[in-house]
């Protein structure tokens, strides 16, 4: 371990695995927004009149299309829609603790301003600012945490970048002069110029042995020892755990973690996607995620325009909404003690067992199998409705006829109890 100017001493991830001691922000938030906005958001998902579908942000992949061709689309990516502010406030508004944006995704195109490369927002496209410098400043505004996505390994547009193989030899490339030459470089850029990060999240490791990553990992944290870093960033070295896409645990998960999800089946901007998920069921997905210990990071694909697509502005002010509340039953919650049941999920804090009712039993009475400590009072979070309880052994028994709001999609109710559980 080194020392550091200011930090006691510098976290070493591939030292040992106890946690990174600015962990704790990470794992009362519970729920993040993440941005895919990229060269691809402007092919919103067709190439030459065909439509692909899902993850639009790998449509150069999908349809192997040229670099000579691919870096055409940045002299007419002019995102004259964008507005720092408007999302921002969207952010807010739906109630994320952090937010995580595409600072360069596998298409090799960066989305700030980098000295490192041409192929950048302010030499490569009419547009010539850049947005991330407005929009980290507006999230800091708010309080609420910021980060980028940078694909570490796969860069499609660089010849030693990894896993262009319709342009390039991938038997032939030197990984090592691209992470020297390019990621490196950049990472450093986006470590120094947008003030404090609360997460790096990186993509698809590759490319370095265990040192290498160790020694990629040290000289970034030596930039903002504060910062979390993601998983993907390979070797175990990340301070927190990433599922796969679209996956949440079936069990809860000791310490820090994260299921990311797609607002409709897409990261980047679709045109032809609609299938975002309702509120509803993005109010159940974090009640879920959250039962288990973990966070939800929620994706939104703006559109080459900058503009936000209608269902997710609209969805996550809904979900927002419910948040503002019920967020007592989520925020700085862990796993409940109490699995799922017919009726729905729990989470916890001391002393407090939140039910989160989603489906409400036809007699109203909800049953909490197992209860061993003794029950102090029960009401329902939303308008403090008191409700009555009876235990038979240990089970217990709960009434919530007295709770008019039959339309909610997660109807939360606090337990309150003695004792540890
Ligand atoms: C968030 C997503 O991350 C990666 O896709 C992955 C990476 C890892 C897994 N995984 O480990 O299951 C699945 C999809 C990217 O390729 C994709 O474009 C998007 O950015």
């Amino acid at each position: 371990t080194v020392k550091a100017q200011g930090m006691e001493e510098m976290w070493d991830s591939s030292a040992s695995k106890k946690e990174h001691p600015n962990i704790q922000w990470f794992k009362d938030a519970k729920f993040g927004m993440f941005i895919h906005w990229g060269l691809y958001s402007k092919l919103a998902g067709t190439w030459k009149g065909k439509n692909y579908y899902g993850s639009g942000e790998w449509i150069m992949n999908q349809a192997k299309i040229p670099v000579k061709d691919y870096r055409k689309i940045a002299a007419d990516f002019n995102p004259v829609n964008f507005n720092a502010e408007e999302w921002a406030q969207l952010a807010e508004d739906a109630g994320v603790k952090y937010m995580v944006i595409t600072a360069k995704h596998h298409e090799g195109f960066s989305m700030f301003d980098s000295k490192v490369t041409g192929f950048d927002i302010m030499d490569a496209t009419p547009y010539k600012k850049d947005p991330m410098k407005a929009l980290s400043a507006a999230m800091r505004k708010r309080g609420i945490r910021f980060g980028f996505y940078y694909s570490q390994f796969q860069d499609w547009y660089e010849p030693n970048g990894g896993r262009n193989t319709w342009d390039y030899d991938e038997s032939k490339k030197d990984y090592q002069s691209y992470y020297r030459q390019k990621a490196i470089p950049q990472l450093k850029e986006l470590l120094t110029n947008y003030g404090p990060l609360g997460i790096v999240w990186f993509d698809t490791p590759g490319g370095m042995t265990k040192e290498q990553t160790a020694a990629f990992v040290k000289e970034l944290r030596q930039l903002q020892p504060n910062s979390l870093f993601s998983s993907r960033v390979g070797q175990g070295m990340g301070d927190y755990k990433d599922f796969g896409d679209s996956e949440v645990p079936p069990v809860p998960i000791e310490g820090a973690w994260e299921s990311i999800y797609t607002h409709n089946d897409s990261w980047g901007y679709i045109a032809h996607d609609m299938n975002f998920k309702s509120p509803d069921e993005i109010i159940k997905l974090l009640a879920n995620v959250a039962s288990k210990g973990g966070n939800l990071m929620l994706n939104v694909g703006p559109d080459g325009s900058g503009k936000i697509p209608e269902y997710s502005v609209k969805y996550l002010q809904r979900a927002g909404a419910w948040l503002k509340k019920n967020g007592a039953g989520i925020y700085a919650s862990t796993a409940g003690f109490i699995p799922a049941q017919p009726w729905g999920v729990t989470t916890a804090k001391p002393g407090k067992l939140f039910l989160h009712v989603f489906n409400r039993p036809l007699n109203d009475t909800v049953l909490v199998p197992g209860f061993t400590n003794a029950v102090s009072n029960v009401y329902a979070l939303d308008g403090a409705v008191k409700l009555p309880f009876i235990k038979k052994g240990e089970d217990l028994y709960i009434n919530m006829a007295a709770v008019k709001n039959v339309r909610s999609p997660n109807t939360v109710l606090v337990v309150e109890f003695r004792g540890t559980p």
